[in-house]
């Protein structure tokens, strides 16, 4: 396909911990998607901001019923796929590793170190094997929206940083905590992979912004995270996050051609399973994620 392909972004928004809905949206609606993956972590919004179509996913649910390593993150980016979303922007809170973050702070992640285990993590698999490219996982592009929308408001917002993927549901030893910060890492989290790998098969953009709610367990000088102060901080952050969806939205939603990061691209050449050798039924589920380029070969 030609570069001149003129895409006309529908926004998706992943919603974290505190952040279970979203307003000012028109025309809003709660519906069901089915999936060949199972069942997403809720219905999902649909909605329009300034004429751009979004839709809103709770991540673990209204109410936050579900468990990051029970969350069905492939069922969850195949609805937003099925719904027609192009961008994901995902919101998180998470724990600070480093002095210079501190609770309040927002963070545009741009790197992870997947250290879950327990989870889904592709859509392919026996039958139709793919290898994505995940070197730069995130949309420099969105990124550059994100930023200075967060500059308009005047909010602490960080460009860059290593969020590091934890299993959970306990938080950190100290020990692990301290090998993070070794490592480089900025912030802690349970849920954005496979979320952003997935995404990436699905040949969705994806951004990342993660709002910083504690100081994990390294500090000396800070109490150990609970969840009592990551739902204090949170509520304090979540009105500043619901006006940064919001900033973000319209100016996401403007006609543009295809990302720089190669995320609408992603699965070109990634399939490596010969057509003779590929499992019909896989190719079924395949659906939504891969149909561009499996309808074709
Ligand atoms: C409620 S504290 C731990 C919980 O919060 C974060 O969730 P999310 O990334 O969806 O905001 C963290 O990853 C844990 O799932
Ligand atoms: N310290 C932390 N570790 C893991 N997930 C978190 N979410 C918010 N704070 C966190």
């Amino acid at each position: 396909m030609s570069k001149s392909v003129q895409i006309e972004p529908v926004i998706g928004l992943i919603g974290g911990s505190g952040l279970y809905d979203i307003d000012g949206l028109e025309d809003k609606e709660w519906r069901r998607v089915e999936t060949p993956w199972g069942e997403p972590s809720d219905e999902l919004l649909f909605g329009r901001l300034k004429g751009v179509r979004c839709v809103f996913l709770p991540r673990h649910g209204r109410g936050h019923p579900i468990p990051p390593s029970e969350l069905n993150f492939r069922a969850n980016i195949d609805a937003l796929k099925r719904s027609g979303v192009t961008d994901i922007v995902s919101l998180s809170a998470v724990g600070s590793l480093r002095d210079d973050l501190p609770p309040g702070t927002f963070v545009l992640v741009d790197q992870f170190i997947d250290r879950s285990f327990a989870r889904k993590k592709s859509f392919f698999g026996r039958g139709c094997v793919a290898h994505v490219g995940m070197a730069e996982p995130t949309s420099a592009r969105m990124g550059d929206v994100i930023m200075a929308e967060a500059a308009n408001m005047e909010l602490n917002m960080q460009r860059g940083g290593t969020y590091l993927v934890m299993e959970g549901p306990q938080f950190s030893t100290r020990a692990e905590s301290e090998l993070y910060r070794q490592w480089g890492c900025s912030v802690i989290g349970m849920t954005n992979m496979p979320e952003a790998k997935l995404a990436r098969e699905a040949e969705i953009c994806y951004a990342s912004i993660a709002m910083v709610t504690d100081y994990d367990c390294w500090h000396d000088e800070h109490d150990n995270v609970t969840v009592e102060a990551v739902v204090a901080v949170m509520k304090r952050n979540a009105e500043r996050a619901r006006a940064l969806v919001k900033a973000v939205i319209p100016p996401l939603g403007k006609k543009r051609g295809l990302c720089p990061s190669g995320a609408e691209r992603a699965l070109d050449h990634a399939i490596i399973t010969a057509p003779d050798a590929r499992d019909p039924a896989l190719l079924a589920k395949l659906d939504a994620v891969a149909g561009r380029v499996l309808s074709h070969s």
